[in-house]
């Protein structure tokens, strides 16, 4: 076959094979040419793959080539802290590619807040599998001003009042776990890692709050036990088909059981409103605030009757408010038990205020304005965010070419990471950035305060978390009734301070505590 066919293979098709062996044969004899073409096409595209990341990098640090098809994949499958740590020092702005997503990852507080506040160019996009695991239609996904509109029905779901019927859910579920917490610490004194107990205490603190008594106990176990696939999934960029046996596809199971319960809770609540019922959590203030403005646009006579929100678009919304919270309160919640147990001369500050505040008597649940008065509780839980923040870094996604600055512009549909570690251990803001200084925010002239720029634990611009003041009170919630009514003895190990990320980060040994309880 002469060479000229490799590039010409055109001239072939009008060839009849009229018998199997004269086919058998040409297939023989074309073997080698066969060859020689799929490593030559093979070779194209790898000199294409290879081209197109060049010139996407640009004069952006990273390495010069990328791995064939998976690039970073096995890097990103196991992420690690210093890994990151090493991206970051590599520039201001670096480069890297993972199964042909070219990423852009932004280290300096100026391009991370630049990629936040960009909407014209630029989207959240979570992780790769995000819209698999959430489904494309859930509002997280929206921008612009169908985004603002719906944030803004959402608020109403975050007011001061509100929160104050949340409180009450929260202070008693908290109690309930804690004294299951003693009663096994009593059976079982060894320590124990807080990972699972913290996080089945935030996902049933968060449904009962979400969904009040919409949702069966049976159903929050359910939830809870299937929850760990969706945290699983939430790697920077998974396996792309979701097949059995991928995260992905157990984390989309998971989903599903998640949805039937908590559409189910929104059907309830629907009627539980409709029959006068009071407001017990979420989705009622939610059915309520609805309620309430059609009255109020009928009334009026000026037509802006609100629209209506289906079961499942309700049930979405919940689903992404788990999403959002489940990891980072749980890394939150356990950063605070293990910073508290290694600063004891802290903790009995912490627990010196909690003493003034609630007058000595910790059997009544705690209020918002007690929240408020916790001044240095408050500046314990942002210290302790900044030092150790569950959300390390935000993927977004370049929807047009983004001139992120007049050196370089990231390419269309590139993922863009604006990353919050580094503002939030930046040492000209925060003196000693890796030591664990609570009074740091209690100056107003200190130069964290001064620099609010650079606190990014909940993100900024148009996605900033929603759920901002909730966390904090939360987190009050439990660490304050922890340091009044449990001690707690930190078992530390070689891996207390190294840092394993899952989704969020967590100390890697899971945080090991002896639990006994405080008595005054
Ligand atoms: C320690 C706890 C939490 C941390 C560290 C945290 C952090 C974050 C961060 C970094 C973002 C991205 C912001 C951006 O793109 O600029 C975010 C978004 C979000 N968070 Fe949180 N979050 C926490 C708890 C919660 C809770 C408890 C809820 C709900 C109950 C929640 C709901 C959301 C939602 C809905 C978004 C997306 C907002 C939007 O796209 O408009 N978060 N959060």
């Amino acid at each position: 076959m002469p060479s000229s066919s490799i590039v010409q293979p055109s001239s072939v098709p009008s060839q009849i094979f009229t018998s199997a062996e004269s086919f058998s044969n040409k297939l023989l004899n074309d073997k080698p040419t066969m060859i020689i073409t799929s490593l030559a096409i093979l070779l194209s595209l790898l000199i294409l793959e290879q081209t197109v990341y060049r010139v996407k990098k640009g004069s952006l640090p990273g390495s010069k080539w990328t791995i064939p098809v998976i690039g970073k994949f096995l890097d990103s499958m196991n992420p690690t802290l210093e890994g990151y740590k090493k991206q970051w020092a590599s520039g201001e702005l670096s480069a890297l590619s993972v199964f042909h997503i070219f990423i852009v990852m932004a280290t300096t507080n100026e391009y991370t807040r630049k990629i936040l506040n960009s909407p014209a160019y630029t989207e959240p996009c979570l992780v790769a599998s995000a819209k698999q695991v959430l489904c494309g239609d859930n509002w997280v996904f929206l921008n612009g001003k169908e985004h603002v509109d719906y944030r803004r029905t959402l608020n109403g779901l975050f007011t001061r009042k509100a929160l104050a019927v949340y409180l009450d859910s929260q202070d008693s579920i908290t109690r309930q776990h804690f004294t299951e917490w003693l009663a096994a610490a009593k059976k079982d004194p060894s320590p124990q890692s807080i990972m699972h107990t913290t996080r089945y205490l935030n996902m049933h603190t968060s449904l009962r709050v979400f969904c009040g008594p919409h949702i069966p106990e049976e159903a929050i176990k359910i939830i809870s036990d299937n929850y760990w696939k969706i945290t699983l999934a939430l790697e920077l960029v998974n396996f792309p088909l979701a097949i059995p046996g991928t995260k992905v596809y157990g984390a989309i199971q998971a989903r599903k059981i998640a949805m039937k319960h908590l559409e189910a809770a929104c059907r309830d609540s629907k009627i539980w409103v409709a029959n006068g019922g009071e407001t017990t959590c979420m989705i009622d203030q939610w059915v309520r605030d609805l309620q309430d403005a059609t009255e109020k646009a009928i009334a009026d006579g000026n037509g802006k009757i609100p629209r209506t929100f289906s079961d499942r678009e309700m049930a979405l919304v919940l689903l992404s408010f788990l999403f959002a919270s489940q990891d980072a309160m749980s890394s939150g919640v356990i950063y605070m038990f293990q910073h508290l147990a290694d600063h004891p001369e802290i903790l009995a500050k912490v627990r010196e205020e909690q003493k003034i505040v609630r007058n000595g008597d910790y059997t009544k649940p705690m209020t918002l304005e007690q929240v408020d008065q916790m001044v240095y509780l408050r500046a314990v839980i942002k210290e302790s965010l900044r030092l150790k923040p569950p959300v390390t870094m935000v993927p977004y996604k370049a929807t047009k070419a983004f001139p992120i600055s007049p050196f370089y512009t990231v390419p269309a549909n590139s993922m863009v990471i604006p990353s919050i570690y580094p503002s939030l251990h930046d040492p000209n803001v925060y003196e000693d950035p890796h030591l664990f200084l609570p009074d740091r925010w209690l100056d107003p002239e200190s130069k964290a305060n001064a620099n609010p720029k650079n606190f990014l634990v909940f993100g900024a611009g148009p996605h900033r978390c929603i759920g901002v003041e909730y966390t904090n009170i939360n987190m009050a919630c439990v660490m304050g009734n922890a340091a009044a009514l449990l001690n707690w003895e930190h078992v530390r190990t070689p891996e207390s301070d190294e840092v394993q990320m899952i989704a969020t980060i967590f100390p890697k040994d899971g945080c090991l505590l002896r639990f006994s309880p405080r008595q005054e």
